[in-house]
């Protein structure tokens, strides 16, 4: 990276991305990555290979040693004498036969626009005399220069890359001619005697007059009368192959492979004449249905009527959001291909059948119609009602579903190793090295969340529940249990999964099945919980009654937390979630999690002047690795409004019943709060006495104090039986927790470190994506002139002003090494594009495809030159600013 580089870090202003100055971008640029040295390529300049540009020498295909103007001199020397020895010993034809030496070494050159020493340095490159005439003669054959003139000063935008032709790239000299002057000289060279051996790829080239211009019509070298290509594109076909070449004739005459070691044409660029014989394009995979539509489409435009637009594309606004609804009465529109501009062969031959025998076509698209219909178990419908929903089950399918969904039938698991880091790590990285692995969050973290958020969107489209209730759609059940009988509050209980139209968001359904609801004061209890806001209970947002599914229900709505797990389902084997075996012995430290956890909630809900009532292993959700939440509270405020307990004693009851949940799981029984002395004999065994001693104070409550006064209401002391007492005697087990807490928050605020580089760079690819081979936005459509929509654009052709950035794309993405094989190195990917985004000053060598074409250019131009071309887009696509 050169020294002078003061480039500061500019990351490109994508509408929202405000990044702040990172500083010298060239002394730390933003991710510096380890440079495979095996993945070193021809077009690579940069890496742990780097090579100064002054090194570079250009591949020769055909040459194995570039000559200089003196080896050249000494090779033209060594041929006269050879000639003058032959005119000595009588062997005419030999004596008249023209010494063959490259012209640049007989004639004086013409002037050249530009010179080029084999040392030059192309992006100072500037005109030398020509004292050194020969010193090109070989290479410049093969390259045609581009230099940016003006690789320090400001991009023009009219004329951004100053190209200069190297003069022996004449179309009317023989670009062979150095090379074979200088093979049939050398005989004393090991070296021709292997150039010889080499096929001359310029040997059977056709005059440059007949080879049609890739630049086409637009050629700018044309306009500057430079250009020695044919621009005669009347005899091109539309799909931009020569007609008259490339189309197959029976007198043509048979193949003849070209022998392996002959002159070989060089390939041209275009569509390769296989592609006659390749298989036509059918839209959707059914020939039938795409044949279908395009004829009943023909029909229609001769018979006059018109095919209707889809409405799938309506642009009304609708109402509340209802996916299920939208999903059945989506049209999909059928392709229509006569809408191409392109006619393939096969679309003619319809249309000529169609002009002729329209009548007979009339019959044979109804007969497939019905053929098609009869196929699809339609028969009856008129076509044009029929809308094929491809999510549709079988109608007694639908009949016979019950609330809880066949998961399988529906499910597309992602991939969730498909962007896991593969092997192990490496541990002996420089400082400055980072592997694949460093850029994204850990996989597990990563697939749990991707789960996560599978299990939030998941939806089916045959539900047989109510398609929306009260304010919300796509409910999806939770309960595995399909056979259920009175729950915990002694009515059937259901969970449902359901999004909101109000905001969006996924919530929990608790549907209390056949519920009465006899007091307007029994649902109003719901406003005290709406209020409880504690990050260890399940927030509660509404409750409201209905007969949505078909009976009285009562709906409680709280927040909903995907792939959760009951502790019930975790400790005592009951439930689909189950990895442990309940015989297994839970950690003490977890046990004071739960306690700590359990008790934070049972302070808040008591503070908030309600009891939970459900402290029970089946209504503690564990949503992370132990992290708990109590859930179900507040339904039954509103289930046994009328015999309501007096609240201290239901808080009472709250404590014993955490005493209870630890005891169970300590003693991995949930009925051990039975023998409560037995069973905490066995705690004693596994745990610490200060544990046991804390569940048999919970699961003994004294007798209750007979004035009932409200426990928040008096500083707590330690014989008071209250959530304060607890959390007083077990302040220490909080405090660790808590430091627990802050460590995990740590640890995740690093993994959320590393995707901030991820979402930089989404956002640099998505520019550049918008940018690179975008047709022509320069012309503004009109009502007359339509948008010259998938027009190409000629600044993207080998002459145009953004040429160099799509060169930039293949030098970032499609890197080959000397095989031709492609590299997969995320390491060079990575660097290229954060350089870019600095906008350093390094050196970057661009190489076309054909290498015919070679930019020397810096990061700073590129990103200049996208700057402008996103200028531009943004300027078009934004009607007001054009
Ligand atoms: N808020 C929620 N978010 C996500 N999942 C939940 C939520 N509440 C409950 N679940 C899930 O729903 C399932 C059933 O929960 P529920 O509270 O009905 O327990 P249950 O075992 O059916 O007990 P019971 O029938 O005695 O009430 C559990 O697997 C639980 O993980």
């Amino acid at each position: 990276m050169p020294k002078s580089s003061k480039t500061k870090w500019k990351p490109f202003n994508f509408h929202d991305s405000a990044q702040a100055d990172q500083g010298d971008a060239t002394d730390s640029a933003p991710l510096r990555i380890a440079s495979n040295p095996l993945s070193s390529t021809q077009h690579s300049l940069s890496g742990a290979d780097r090579r100064t540009v002054s090194e570079y020498r250009p591949r020769v295909p055909y040459l194995d040693k570039a000559y200089s103007a003196a080896e050249l001199q000494k090779l033209h020397e060594s041929r006269e004498r050879e000639r003058e020895a032959a005119q000595e010993a009588g062997s005419p034809e030999e004596a008249s036969a023209p010494a063959c030496v490259p012209a640049s070494l007989t004639d004086p050159p013409p002037e050249p626009a530009l010179r080029i020493s084999t040392n030059y340095q192309p992006a100072i490159a500037k005109a030398e005399s020509p004292t050194k005439p020969a010193n090109l003669a070989v290479a410049a054959q093969d390259f045609e220069f581009h230099f940016r003139s003006d690789s320090v000063g400001p991009v023009s935008n009219e004329n951004t890359v100053a190209e200069t032709k190297c003069p022996s790239s004449s179309p009317d000299k023989d670009p062979g001619a150095a090379v074979k002057g200088a093979t049939t000289v050398g005989d004393d060279m090991a070296s021709a005697a292997r150039v010889s051996a080499r096929p001359n790829r310029f040997e059977n080239r056709p005059p440059m007059s007949t080879i049609l211009c890739r630049n086409g019509p637009q050629c700018r070298k044309l306009q500057e009368g430079t250009c020695h290509y044919n621009h005669d594109f009347t005899s091109m076909a539309p799909n931009g192959l020569n007609a008259s070449k490339r189309s197959l004739n029976v007198d043509s005459p048979a193949f003849t492979p070209t022998p392996k070691n002959a002159a070989v044409q060089p390939a041209k660029v275009g569509i390769s004449p296989k592609t006659v014989a390749a298989a036509t394009f059918t839209p959707r995979g059914s020939g039938k249905r795409w044949k279908k539509s395009y004829l009943r489409k023909r029909a229609d435009k001769l018979s006059g009527s018109v095919t209707p637009a889809a409405q799938s594309h309506s642009k009304e606004p609708s109402g509340d959001f209802i996916p299920q609804q939208a999903f059945q009465q989506t049209q999909f529109q059928e392709f229509v291909p006569g809408q191409s501009f392109l006619t393939s062969p096969q679309t003619k031959l319809i249309d000529e059948q169609l002009e002729t025998q329209q009548p007979q076509l009339s019959q044979q698209i109804t007969a497939f119609d019905n053929t098609f219909l009869a196929q699809q178990g339609l028969t009856g419908l008129d076509a044009s009602q029929t809308q094929i929903n491809p999510y549709v089950q079988q109608a007694s399918t639908v009949g016979n579903q019950p609330f809880f969904q066949d998961a399988s039938t529906f499910k597309h698991p992602l991939n969730y190793h498909l962007y896991a880091s593969i092997g192990p790590r490496r541990e002996n990285l420089m400082a400055y090295q980072r592997s694949t692995a460093d850029f994204f969050i850990p996989d597990d973290l990563r697939e749990e969340l991707q789960r996560k958020s599978e299990a939030t969107l998941q939806t089916y489209a045959n539900s047989a529940l109510p398609q929306a209730v009260e304010y919300f759609h796509s409910l999806v059940a939770l309960d595995t249990n399909n056979a259920k009988g009175a729950s915990t509050f002694g009515y059937q209980s259901w969970i449902y999964k359901a999004t909101s139209s109000r905001d969006g968001h996924t919530y929990a359904l608790r549907r209390i099945e056949g519920f009465r609801l006899s007091s307007e004061a029994a649902i109003r209890t719901i406003n005290s919980w709406k209020r409880i806001t504690n990050a260890s209970t399940v927030r509660i947002y509404d409750a409201f009654t209905g007969r949505w599914f078909g009976d009285s229900s009562l709906i409680i709505v709280t927040d909903y937390h995907p792939r959760s797990q009951t502790l019930a389902e975790k400790h005592f084997a009951v439930g689909r979630h189950t990895h442990r075996s309940s015989a297994q012995v839970t950690p003490e430290n977890d046990l004071w999690g739960y306690i700590v956890q359990l008790a934070s909630a049972l302070k808040t809900i008591h503070e908030g002047g309600v009891a939970a009532q459900t402290v029970i292993p089946s209504k503690v959700l564990l949503t992370s690795k132990n992290r708990l939440r109590l859930n179900g509270c507040g339904v039954f405020d509103i289930l046994q409004y009328e015999q309501r307990k007096p609240l201290p004693e239901l808080q009472r009851a709250d404590l014993q019943d955490l005493g209870r949940l630890i005891l169970g799981i300590a003693a991995r029984n949930p009925t051990a709060h039975q023998n409560t002395p037995k069973s905490l004999e066995l705690v004693s065994r596994s745990y610490s006495e200060r544990l046991r001693s804390c569940i048999a104070w919970l699961v003994a409550p004294p007798p209750l104090p007979q004035d009932g006064v409200q426990p928040t209401e008096q500083p707590a002391t330690s014989t008071e039986y209250n959530i304060h007492t607890l959390l007083n005697n077990i302040a220490d087990k909080v405090i660790s927790t808590f430091d627990s807490a802050l460590h995990l928050e740590d640890e995740i605020t690093s993994d959320l470190m590393r995707e901030l580089e991820n979402g930089r760079l989404v956002r640099l690819l998505t520019k550049i994506n918008v940018i690179l081979e975008r047709p022509d936005t320069s012309s503004t459509p009109t009502a007359n002139t339509p948008a010259a929509l998938n027009q190409p654009s000629a600044a993207w052709s080998e002459t145009g002003e953004r040429y160099y950035l799509k060169l930039f794309r293949d030098y970032v993405f499609h890197q080959v090494d000397q095989d031709g094989r492609p590299v997969l190195d995320l390491g060079h990917i990575i660097t290229c594009l954060n350089k870019l985004d600095a906008g350093i000053d390094e050196k970057i060598q661009l190489v076309s495809r054909d290498e015919q074409s070679l930019f020397i250019t810096s990061y700073k131009e590129v990103k200049r030159g996208f700057e402008a071309a996103w200028a531009e887009i943004s300027k078009a696509s934004n009607p007001s600013r054009r």
